[in-house]
């Protein structure tokens, strides 16, 4: 299995006992096999005719693997959720989440900020995990609009809410550093599911404080 197969396996759609579950353990548990991840960097190096024999580089092909596992490599959560005992029926909104993604086409990184809300229902979801289900998706070869629409997804799925809003502002440094170095440009994207996407008022208040329509 290559690290391109690894892909975040969150749980299934409609799995209600799982998704009251506080240990239910979210992500993957992919198998970089290093060494040969190591043997291929220092091929990959040299056919781009670096000298690896300075004391700098000697050890960058295992650096170099080990850094590109962990950027590749999802870190599992417990997924918690809660009862929505008080009936709160108002967005919840994580704003301005970090965002670290590898893309797909490039292998070079895109970074920038998620913002990610909720419309509850029936449960709501421990805090942090908002942040820790954008790095799960996160952690792979990527590209932004499946990223964006993914985190919608899985949010839809585990509660059940009334609806979802994921927007993701990023730059890519596949476009500002090589290429077409577009210095500066960073892409928006969004996805928004039920009363978010539908109802015009929430779709403009969740944009409103996302920021997204400044
Ligand atoms: N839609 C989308 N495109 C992306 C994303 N990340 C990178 N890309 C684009 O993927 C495309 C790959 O195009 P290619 O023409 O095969 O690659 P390239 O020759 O390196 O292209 P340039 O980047 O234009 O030099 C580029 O246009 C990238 O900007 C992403 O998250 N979403
Ligand atoms: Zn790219």
């Amino acid at each position: 299995m290559t690290l391109a197969d690894h892909r975040p396996v969150p749980t299934q759609s409609g799995d209600r006992r799982r998704a009251a579950d506080p240990l239910h353990v979210v992500g993957d548990h992919p198998s970089a096999d290093l060494p040969v991840a190591e043997r291929a960097a220092a091929d990959f190096l040299r056919a781009l005719g670096l000298d690896l024999d300075s004391d700098g580089m000697a050890d960058t092909p295992r650096r170099m693997a080990a850094a590109y596992a962990e950027l590749l490599t999802p870190r599992e959560f417990n997924l918690t959720t809660f009862p929505n005992e008080e009936g709160y029926d108002e967005l919840v909104l994580a704003r301005d989440i970090p965002i670290r993604s590898m893309c797909e086409h490039h292998l070079l990184p895109f970074i920038g900020v998620a913002h990610v809300g909720y419309l509850p229902a029936g449960r709501i979801l421990g805090l942090s995990k908002l942040a820790r289900v954008v790095e799960l998706f996160a952690h792979g070869p990527q590209v932004q609009e499946r990223l964006t629409k993914q985190i919608a997804d899985w949010l839809d799925r585990q509660l059940s809410p009334r609806g979802v809003g994921v927007v993701i502002e990023a730059e890519h440094l596949c476009m500002t550093l090589r290429g077409v170095q577009a210095t500066g440009s960073r892409t928006l994207t969004s996805a928004l599911t039920g009363t978010l996407r539908q109802d015009p008022r929430s779709r403009a208040e969740f944009l409103t404080l996302t920021g997204a329509t400044r």
